[in-house]
């Protein structure tokens, strides 16, 4: 079987428009930075025996995958993740309705019968002034409202399909590694903008709550990344003032790798509730990636629930965004930034 670094899966030929449909404003690509990008490009073909060979980009050519388009009930796709938040891309620009419905992307996102993702991103066509918007399913089929690993992965997509990308070219496994820099935005607090039923405790904000369910009592913290999380330190081992390592499970897709939204989230409830410090010392921002080894994410993978990782990267620029009084995405000196590697699965 050889595999490339996109794909093509058969849907249905005729796809129902989605009622709830309306474009993402994500605000321009320009809004979001490409941090030393680095290119490594190969791609694998896997035998019988599961041997990798690799073939340098010298040999192939690293968009020609994406020169595809969609013929007869044929969608061509790539698959991208951020830290093991893996999601499938599809070029969506031609058209402001996804290419497939919410319930094929969750056939789509099943590993066992379907390629197997976190989730289901569409780069549509921009509006209200943008250059694009994304849209995105979770792995059962609902729609977020954002999602931050999967905007990091939507920007290199997009500098895929325009070959905005400068870079050294760079063979170093089946994978092509690159660095991109979302900006979050500010965290929301208000309970009703998050939004939570949890009734303000701090202002508006909803900071170490009691919150009953089932009869065991939760201690909470509320914070939207534009989509909403619910915080508990039962999840959360605090390292050190300055080192998080957390647990999630998502709405819509379950225990997942990694969640950049959640990270970010994370790392603002550890300062409001005076577990972390607010990092000033933006020298660290290049600092750390992530990596695992293939072992370390079949395991993960195995084990999703005793999976944890560091958000460090989160925590350099909380003290500026919680003083900032902006909530616009763009306000790059007073907001969350998110970043570490993305890479595209072959
Ligand atoms: N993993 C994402 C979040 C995806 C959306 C989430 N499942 C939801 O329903 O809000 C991230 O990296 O932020």
């Amino acid at each position: 079987m050889e595999i490339a670094a996109a794909s093509t899966v058969s849907v249905a030929p005729q796809l129902p428009r989605l009622t709830n449909a309306f474009s993402r404003k994500l605000g321009s690509v320009s809004s979001l930075s490409f941090g030393s990008l680095k290119r490594n490009y190969c791609v694998g073909k896997v035998s019988a025996s599961s041997s990798v060979d690799v073939i340098t980009a010298d040999k192939i050519s690293p968009a020609s995958f994406l020169d595809k388009r969609e013929t007869g009930g044929v969608l061509h796709f790539v698959k991208y993740h951020g830290l093991g938040n893996d999601f499938i891309l599809v070029d969506n620009r031609d058209s402001s309705e996804p290419k497939i419905t919410q319930e094929q992307a969750a056939k789509l996102c099943d590993r066992n019968f379907g390629v197997g993702a976190d989730g289901v991103i569409f780069a549509m066509p921009g509006v209200n002034g943008t250059d694009y918007t994304m849209r995105i399913f979770n792995s059962d089929g609902s729609e977020p409202e954002m999602c931050g690993n999967g905007v990091r992965c939507f920007a290199r997509f997009i500098a895929e399909l325009e070959r905005t990308c400068k870079g050294k070219t760079v063979v170093l496994t089946a994978l092509w590694v690159v660095q991109v820099k979302v900006d979050m935005g500010i965290p929301i607090l208000k309970a009703q903008d998050v939004p939570t039923k949890l009734p303000g405790n701090k202002g508006e904000a909803v900071i170490q709550a009691e919150l009953v369910v089932d009869g065991v009592s939760w201690n909470v913290t509320c914070v939207s990344m534009g989509n909403p999380h619910c915080i508990t330190f039962e999840f959360v081992e605090v390292l050190s003032r300055s080192h998080l390592k957390m647990r999630v499970w998502e709405r819509g897709a379950g225990a997942t790798l990694a969640c950049g939204t959640g990270a970010c989230a994370l790392v603002v409830a550890a300062v409001l509730e005076g577990r972390a410090n607010r990092f000033r010392d933006t020298d660290e921002m290049h600092g750390g990636s992530a990596w695992r080894t293939i072992r370390d994410r079949v395991e993960a993978r195995r084990q999703p629930y005793l999976h944890d990782w560091s958000c460090r990267s989160c925590l350099l620029r909380i003290s500026a965004a919680l003083r900032g009084p902006s909530r616009s995405m763009t306000c790059r000196p007073s907001s969350l930034l998110f970043f570490w590697d993305v890479c595209v699965v072959v």
